[in-house]
């Protein structure tokens, strides 16, 4: 089988062929409705703690390009928010669009962001992070929508090119890419990629961070294809929102 992409002939409206779970009950992303989420004062501040040293790589993996972090230890891990226990941070990634009109996968009230970014953690209460990535509390991504500021710095440097390329990324901090307010949005969904396995709860910031286009234009950059293909610019690599399902959305925030 063609391994799946954001392409029409292999795009999220075809992984439901190889991945049943597509129609599941709590896939993501979802438009989330202000409105309709309920405040619970039981909701506690994220307490998000990462330590640069534990960053190792950034990898263009042809789907996004990813930056990864040792998870042998806790010393990058979140607390407190939605969930209870200790999550180690094992990767972040973004999804971004061909233009600044779309790219984020969750939406707040139809409001489609330039991207988001997801910052991929695991329950330490699971013996790694596969064993965890089965479980339906087995990881929580924080979400975090980006928006272009005209003339905003440059977020990092990030421009590696191929599919498969791979170079060190040593002591980057990814608490920089964190909006000065935490408030958030929690509910129960999925992984946004194939295997959208059940199994994420997701914490979305309501503050986006600012990058600037120039940041996008290297985005988009990034290339689909491998060294040596005919290239393929990295964009749109988002999935659409999801069908709800019943599933309640809570506010930390009033
Ligand atoms: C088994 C398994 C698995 C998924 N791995 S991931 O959680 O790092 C991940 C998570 C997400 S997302 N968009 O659901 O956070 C996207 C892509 C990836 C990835 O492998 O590259
Ligand atoms: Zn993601």
């Amino acid at each position: 089988s063609h391994a799946w992409g954001y392409a029409a002939n292999n795009g999220p409206d075809k992984w439901c062929d190889n991945f049943p779970i597509a129609n599941g009950p709590r896939q993501s992303p979802i438009d989330i409705l202000p409105g309709a989420a309920s405040y619970d004062s039981g909701l506690k501040p994220l307490n998000l703690k990462y330590d640069p040293a534990t960053c190792l790589d950034i990898l263009n993996n042809g789907h996004s390009f990813q930056v990864s972090f040792s998870d042998d230890n806790d010393s990058s891990s979140l607390k407190d928010g939605p969930i209870s226990g200790t999550y180690r941070l094992k990767q972040f990634h973004f999804h971004w669009g061909a233009s600044d009109d779309k790219g984020s996968e969750h939406t707040v009230a139809g409001t489609k962001y330039p991207a988001e970014l997801h910052l991929v953690h695991w329950n330490t209460k699971y013996a790694s992070f596969g064993e965890a990535a089965s479980q339906p509390d087995g990881l929580a991504v924080v979400g975090v929508f980006l928006k272009v500021n005209l003339n905003q710095q440059q977020v990092a440097h990030f421009s590696y090119h191929f599919q498969g390329k791979q170079t060190t990324f040593p002591n980057f901090d990814p608490a920089t890419l964190l909006p000065g307010c935490l408030d958030y949005w929690t509910y129960d969904g999925s992984l946004t990629t194939p295997p959208l396995l059940e199994s994420v709860t997701w914490i979305v910031c309501k503050e986006p961070i600012s990058v600037s286009s120039d940041q996008m234009g290297k985005f988009r950059s990034l290339l689909f294809s491998a060294e040596g293909e005919s290239e393929c610019c990295m964009m749109d690599n988002y999935r659409p929102p999801q069908p709800l399902k019943g599933r309640a959305v809570r506010a930390s925030f009033q």
